[in-house]
């Protein structure tokens, strides 16, 4: 049976097939760039229109109470804590992913005296590196990196934090999260994960595993749209300790008392620090509602169906690429990633024929298989595609060789 053939049978079967109508995706798209921008629920312009017509038009400033601008921040993130496996006081819809990583590095160095290493791993995504470098550059942190393989013996009595993205950006690889998580606490330090590559693809029990703290983006597997607000999860023993170092006037515990002086809200809108983005915050609502009517348990299932499809797919082409992600689905994300030296040439011809992938330097075709929208036949297709552009050579046009100011 060929790949086409098996993808109809499965799309047939498929429980989560209707949700793909759901959002928007250009005629002739293969989308697998989903775990860097999320595609367009079709109810977000619609919801987008009544905030901007009415909330904003005909409200004016009467919508901080109205329309409930002014709790937005909280009820999205509450919305979000159950894909998380966090408490809804436990999460916060706010700023961007790097500066809500700012706030709970410097707040766990805060909470930890004494100690001011904070150890992550080489190749981590950039800002969670740089974010630390920042800190070390005020003098308030060291940053330590390890080999994840060595993570757990580089936990000595100096490390405040240890700080990791779940799921690897570039290669998918996971993280032990409960392991590494009781490996921190039993050396005193705290950890922080950084969800971005998980959340609203695959299961994530932070009070289970006992994390004390999380980030994560919302415009991938969220689909909040471009520069959607982040989140920030702080477990709720932590709270009322915890001092974040944005002491902004919307974290403050009564913004309208104009105080001149600082008093953290007592939960977790302390992470808040100015006006939260009303538009962002809305359009990132319809997609956390959408993903949270689909089910993360349910979305993983198909993610992990339709990354072993592609690359029986692959196979059934011959295609023979050099794998970096995990071979086993369970111990990755929702994302396969190849090296090839010609990466970069290989995803832009793969752009021109449909198929949106990234690249990510230096050598590595990544596809990221968001499971809300796409189809069994999407892999069958793509696997085709990449067979064709390996086989015809047509990566070695000019046009697919040169560089973009963002890849
Ligand atoms: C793991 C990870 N962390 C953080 C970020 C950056 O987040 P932001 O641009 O919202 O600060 C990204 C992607 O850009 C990411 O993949
Ligand atoms: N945030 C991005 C952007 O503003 C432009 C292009 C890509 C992104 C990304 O999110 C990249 C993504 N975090 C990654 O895993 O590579």
């Amino acid at each position: 049976m060929t790949p086409d053939t098996r993808a109809r049978e499965f799309d047939a079967a498929d429980p989560l097939g209707h949700f793909r109508a759901r959002f928007r995706l250009p005629e002739g798209v293969i989308y697998l760039d989903g775990n860097s921008l999320g595609a367009l629920p079709k109810a977000t312009p619609g919801t987008l229109a009544r905030v901007v017509e009415s909330e904003w038009g005909d409200g004016l400033i009467r919508s901080w109470n109205d329309a409930n601008w002014f709790d937005m921040a909280a009820r999205v993130g509450a919305k979000i804590a159950p894909l998380i496996g966090a408490r809804p006081n436990e999460v916060i819809a706010c700023d961007s992913t790097s500066v809500n990583l700012f706030k709970l590095i410097a707040a766990a160095l805060a909470m930890r005296p004494g100690r001011k290493a904070v150890l992550s791993e080489p190749g981590n995504f950039p800002t969670d590196l740089y974010m630390i470098a920042g800190l070390e550059a005020q003098g308030l942190a060291q940053r330590r990196l390890a080999p994840r393989e060595q993570l757990a013996a580089a936990l000595d009595g100096d490390v405040a934090l240890l700080m990791l993205t779940h799921a690897h950006y570039k290669t998918g690889a996971l993280h032990d999260m409960a392991a590494l998580t009781r490996a921190a606490h039993d050396a005193g330090a705290l950890v922080l994960w950084d969800l971005s590559h998980s959340t609203g693809a695959l299961p994530v029990d932070l009070d289970a595993v006992g994390a004390d703290f999380a980030v994560g983006c919302g415009y991938k597997y969220l689909c909040g749209g471009p520069g959607a607000p982040a989140f920030a999860f702080v477990a709720e023993q932590h709270q009322a300790e915890l001092q974040q170092p944005l002491t902004g006037w919307f974290g403050h515990a009564a913004p309208f008392a104009f105080s001149d002086d600082y008093a953290g809200a007592a939960g977790i809108e302390r992470l808040q620090c100015g006006t939260p983005p009303v538009l962002g915050l809305a359009a990132l609502e319809v997609g956390v509602d959408l993903i949270a009517e689909i089910g993360v348990d349910r979305l993983y299932a198909k993610s992990q169906a339709l990354s072993e499809f592609f690359l029986e797919s692959l196979m059934a082409h011959d295609v023979a690429l050099d794998l970096v992600s995990p071979p086993r689905a369970a111990d990755r994300g929702s994302q396969l990633s190849f090296r090839h030296p010609q990466a970069y040439a290989i995803c832009q011809a793969l752009i021109a024929r449909g198929v949106i992938g990234d690249f990510r330097a230096p050598d590595v075709l990544r596809l990221g298989f968001a499971p809300a929208y796409l189809s069994f036949a999407d892999m069958a297709a793509a696997a085709r595609h990449i067979a064709e552009v390996l086989a015809s050579g047509e990566w070695q046009r000019e046009e697919f060789n040169q560089r973009a100011a963002v890849t």
